[in-house]
This record gives structure tokens, sequence and C-alpha cells, in this order.
């Protein structure tokens, strides 16, 4: 014990809770802020603190009033912000801290995907990469053959062999899970195109029109890698370009984007 206020005995484990405790809330508050979430937040944490005066004061109408109150503000916060809350847990588990302590989200297969587009490319194989994001691809998914493979540069290389069955379309990746192959990508339908585009590049900027997803292309032609990214073509990368970018797709930054996402939901 530390020392007593009035007869409650204080101890380093209560400092350390309250510590946490306050570090939870002030970060949720920041994530929050200036969204209709907060509001509902906010909701929640009078009906908390209501139920817990009641409680003291042994009202016992209020108190049972209070908690089902509370449950059912649970239940409607988890259900009505179930993206926000989603993107929250992933922005937690990808944070640079959390992965040193767990060593979860290790970023190698960046490494793969990236020495899997420069082989194809120096082979002249074509390539449709697609990179998921927070848009769900699964309509795109339901039009391929499943993999549900790790993510290996020899695998990649070998689904875009022009001797593999799996070659045409796009394959999909969800972290560092190659879920599917062979899939079908809504054609860029913008007249103010290059003419000399092909399939595979309409294909590639048609989805990166109607998702967030990144879509990587390998020329069959030249083996000139590029990206397609919010309906625009970004062609002729280097390895480091490459690398850049798919860092920046899967290393999301701290508080800015968290905040947008959020910021998202203000009415
Ligand atoms: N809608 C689509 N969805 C997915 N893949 C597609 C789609 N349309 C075409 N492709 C892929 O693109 C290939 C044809 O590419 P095409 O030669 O027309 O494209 P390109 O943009 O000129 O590329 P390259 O420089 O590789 O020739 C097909 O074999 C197929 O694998």
């Amino acid at each position: 014990m530390l020392f007593k206020i009035g007869f409650i005995p204080v101890t380093i484990i209560d400092l350390i809770d309250i510590a946490i405790v306050t570090t939870i809330f002030y970060q949720l508050y920041q994530f929050l802020k200036g969204s209709v979430a907060i509001r509902m937040f906010t909701g929640l944490l009078v009906i908390i603190v209501v139920s817990m005066v009641g409680e003291l004061l042994g009202m016992s109408a209020l108190t049972w009033i209070m908690s089902s109150l509370k449950t059912v503000w649970v239940l409607a916060f988890v259900i009505l912000f179930q993206p926000e809350l989603r993107r929250l847990l992933v922005f937690i588990g990808q944070s640079r801290l959390i992965r040193k302590i767990v060593k979860v989200g290790d970023l190698h297969f960046i490494d793969e995907i990236v020495q899997a587009v420069m082989e194809l490319s120096r082979k002249n194989f074509g390539a449709l990469i697609i990179i998921e994001r927070d848009m769900s691809l699964k309509s795109i998914i339901e039009t391929g053959i499943t993999l549900q493979a790790k993510v290996s540069k020899q695998l990649i290389s070998s689904v875009f062999n022009p001797r593999s069955p799996l070659h045409d379309g796009g394959l999909v990746i969800q972290n560092d899970i190659l879920v599917a192959a062979k899939t079908v990508l809504p054609l860029s339908q913008n007249p103010s195109l290059d003419p000399a585009l092909g399939m595979r590049h309409r294909a590639a900027i048609g989805l990166s029109e109607q998702t967030d997803a990144l879509i990587i292309v390998v020329s069959e032609e030249t083996g000139m890698i590029s990206y397609a990214e919010n309906g625009k073509l970004v062609r002729g990368l280097t390895e480091s370009m490459l690398r850049k970018k798919l860092n920046e797709v899967f290393t999301p930054k701290p508080q800015g984007k968290i905040t947008r996402f959020f910021s998202l939901s203000t009415d």
C-alpha cells in the first residue's frame, strides 16, 4: 500500500489501473472527437455514471432502468459503429509499438510481393495484383478461384506463369494472404484514357475507380510495372517506388488516418 485517501488504501496497482483507464479514455476521445460516434459515446458515459450513482445511493428502480439502457447502448454502439471499431482494432494491431511487442503484422510479405513483381517484370509475364484495403472486395473475389494461401514470391510468380491455369485475371491479396486468383475486374469506361491501354490496365483502373484497392499491373508486352489507385494509373515504377507504395498501404499513418476514418461518419 502506498497511502490512504480517508479509509481507502491506495496501492501501486491502483495507480497503474487509473493511468491505463485514463489513457484508454483519452485516446478514445481523441479518435472519436468531431464525429457522430462521440455523441453516442457521451450518452453511454452519462448512463454509466448515472447508474453508478444510483447504485451507490441504493436507488434500485433507477439502477434497473439505467443498466437496461446501458446494455442497449453498448449493443447499438457496436452495431452502428462496426466499421469504425473494426478500423480501430486494425489500427491498434498495426501500430509500430504493438508490432514490436507482439511481432504480429510482420510486413515481410511486402518484400515477397515486391520480389515477385520484379521477377514477373523481368520475365515479361503479365500480372494483375489487387491489394485490398478498407473496402471489401467480396464481389470480385467471388468471380475467381479461392486460394487462401500465405503470400510468397514463389506462389505469386507461379500464378502468373503463362502456363498456369490461374494466370488470367486478377490475384487478390488481403494483408499477407493470397485470397483468390483468376478474378474478373470491371473495365474502366473513362473516355479520356490512353487508347493504347489494353484490357489489363483498363481492368486495374476500373476497379480503382470503384474501390479503394491498390492494383499493381505488370505489362506482358513491355514488363513495365504500374499501379492504379483512385482511377489513376501511375506507370514506370521502380523497385523502390513499388516498395514505398506498398509500405504506405500496409502501414496506416497514426492519428491522421484514424481521425479521417471517424470524420467520415460526421454528419
Ligand atoms: N476484366 C478483366 N479482369 C481481369 N483481368 C482481365 C480483364 N480483362 C483483361 N484481363 C487480363 O488482361 C489480359 C489481356 O491483357 P491485354 O493484353 O489486353 O492488356 P494490356 O493492358 O495491353 O496489358 P499488356 O501490356 O500486358 O499486354 C487477359 O489475358 C487477362 O488476364
